[in-house]
């Protein structure tokens, strides 16, 4: 695919065509999704490109075929064809589905090293790995592409306008990824994309690397827009970062590996509070608004846990298969038990409880009770009311360590593609998309597809299956329960636990092929 020659590129290519119901994107003054059609049901989500919007960019050879480093490597540039399956279970004679474009570097880029300056900022909450992406940026640009100018943004997005800026080059981020939290700060709340995109023209930034989770993602998005509306030759690049894992489409999120880790050193703990008394409890609160990926993980590594709470399986306290009738049953066998609970689980039964649930931060998140302080109190009182087993409870709130630790090895290693990847994106003229791993490849998503829903742990599937196989832990479910979640739940469905709720453009899509999905 030639960028160099934007008209072509959007009319045929992959053997395909653009989607009819798709206006080509340098008429539209938003930008709508690329989709490009194959045969055999082949879909390709692209992802935006500056030629889109600005023709007749000047293309230059990619500094990396002079590197000794790459020069060597057989085919070290991506084909400019290479998609990457979102799903690899096919049937037979099912649709290829939908693709995304693979991510690398490519023969040609749209930049100079001279001409680039680059911007790079972190929002929202903390997560493992957040330095290891600043550093392989700033390393990357540099040592692959020859990029000198990297401004670090402070303190999230209101720092485009509100903060002044941090130079950064290899030697000052050399041992940043050993540091848990980030170099740059961050915060929620504070996006003025107006402010924000007339910081970036002023201070003549064309490459701009945003990480952050689907609140920093949709920012990002809007950012892209608004560069995109002014014409500007501005790459607009997403990285994606949550602890949580709730970001869909991608394998999972850059420091999930580690907090999960991490968590079973909390878990560890509670295991040996617990079963150094007689009917010993541990209570450990785990992070996790509104997706249970942590706590499901991190109960699946220990095998030390009994009961496993997240926000996508309601749960009951009191009567048959009730949470109550678990614990006295597990205390009886066993002697001791473990509960892992996250933030978001039971979130209405506190709410019952307790005053206002309608309480917000900057960005808008609801904020949440605390369902770990919660439910402590309400097992020691009712074991306390029924008097027939006494019990000891330890509540451990770990969830503040384990998103502010370094990364461990493998989210290193992560972090490091994903930031190479991102790189190699923007200086081919990418723009407008989240660098990700898909089945295993680097790939670049388009925005749409990041912030139209979240992803969460899927009860019907088999890996809650598994872990409920696993704890022995009532599933709090009835049959009837079990087919609601199942209607609601019907076609989105990603590999091993996870799925995304789907909303507009997907849903179209899933009805162009429905094996994509
Ligand atoms: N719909 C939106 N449009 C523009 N900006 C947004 C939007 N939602 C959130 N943001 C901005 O994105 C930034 C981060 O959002 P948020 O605090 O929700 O964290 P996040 O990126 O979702 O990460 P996490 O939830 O994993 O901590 C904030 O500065 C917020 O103002
Ligand atoms: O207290 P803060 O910084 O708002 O962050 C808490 C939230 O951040 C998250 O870790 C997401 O980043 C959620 O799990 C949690 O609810
Ligand atoms: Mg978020």
């Amino acid at each position: 695919m030639d960028h160099s020659n934007s008209s072509s590129r959007n009319h045929t290519n992959c053997n395909g065509f653009l989607h009819p119901n798709q206006p080509p994107m340098a008429s539209s003054p938003n930008s709508h999704p690329k989709v490009v059609t194959g045969t055999a049901g082949y879909i390709l989500e692209d992802v935006p490109h500056l030629t889109d919007y600005i023709p007749n960019l000047q293309t230059y050879p990619n500094p990396l075929q002079d590197n000794p480093a790459y020069s060597v490597v057989k085919q070290y540039f991506v084909h400019v064809d290479d998609t990457v399956p979102q799903k690899v279970v096919v049937h037979k004679d099912g649709a290829r589905g939908v693709h995304f474009r693979r991510a690398g570097p490519r023969q040609k880029v749209y930049f100079e090293a001279d001409e680039v300056q680059v911007a790079i900022v972190t929002c929202g909450g903390l997560c493992p790995g957040l330095n290891t992406v600043i550093r392989e940026l700033v390393c990357g640009l540099n040592h692959m592409y020859g990029v000198k100018k990297v401004l670090g943004i402070n303190g999230g997005y209101r720092g485009f306008y509100a903060r002044n800026t941090i130079n950064l080059t290899p030697k000052s981020v050399n041992d940043i990824h050993k540091r848990g939290g980030t170099v740059l700060g961050t915060s929620r709340g504070g996006h003025d994309t107006k402010k924000i995109v007339d910081s970036i023209q002023d201070r003549g930034i064309n490459q701009v690397y945003i990480i952050g989770g689907d609140g920093t993602q949709k920012g990002a998005s809007a950012i892209f827009e608004e560069v995109r509306r002014r014409g500007l030759k501005v790459s607009v690049v997403g990285i994606p970062k949550t602890i949580d894992n709730d970001i869909p489409v991608i394998d999972k999120s850059f420091g999930f590996d580690t907090a999960v880790e991490e968590a079973q050193r909390a878990i560890n703990a509670a295991h040996v509070e617990a079963e150094s008394v007689e009917n010993g409890i541990g209570v450990v609160k785990l992070m996790g608004r509104n997706s249970g990926f942590i706590a499901m993980y991190a109960t699946l590594a220990s095998r030390d846990v009994d009961c496993c709470l997240i926000p996508e399986s309601p749960f009951y306290l009191e009567g048959p298969g009730g949470l109550y009738e678990y614990i006295e049953r597990r205390l009886k066998e066993n002697g001791h038990m473990v509960i892992v609970i996250a933030e978001g689980a039971g979130q209405e039964l506190v709410s019952e409880s307790a005053l206002s649930m309608s309480q917000q931060d900057a960005s808008g998140n609801k904020l949440l009770q605390d369902v770990g302080l919660w439910i402590s109190q309400k097992i020691r009182d009712h074991f306390a009311e029924q008097k027939t087993l006494p019990i000891t409870l330890k509540y451990i709130d770990p969830t503040y360590m384990i998103r502010a630790v370094p990364s461990n090895a493998s989210d290193n290693v992560y972090c490091t593609l994903l930031a190479q990847s991102a790189v190699h994106g923007a200086m081919a003229g990418y723009t407008g998309y989240t660098s990700g791993l898909v089945n295993g490849r680097q790939t670049y998503i388009p925005f749409y597809r990041i912030t139209e829903r979240q992803n969460h742990v899927v009860i019907t599937d088999r890996m809650w299956a598994r872990l409920l196989s696993s704890t022995n832990q009532p599933s709090f479910l009835g049959a009837k329960g079990v087919n609601e979640e199942k209607e609601e739940e019907p076609s989105n469905e990603l590999p091993d636990g996870h799925c995304s709720k789907g909303t507009s453009a997907s849903k179209e899509l899933s009805c162009i092929s429905p094996a994509a999905c």
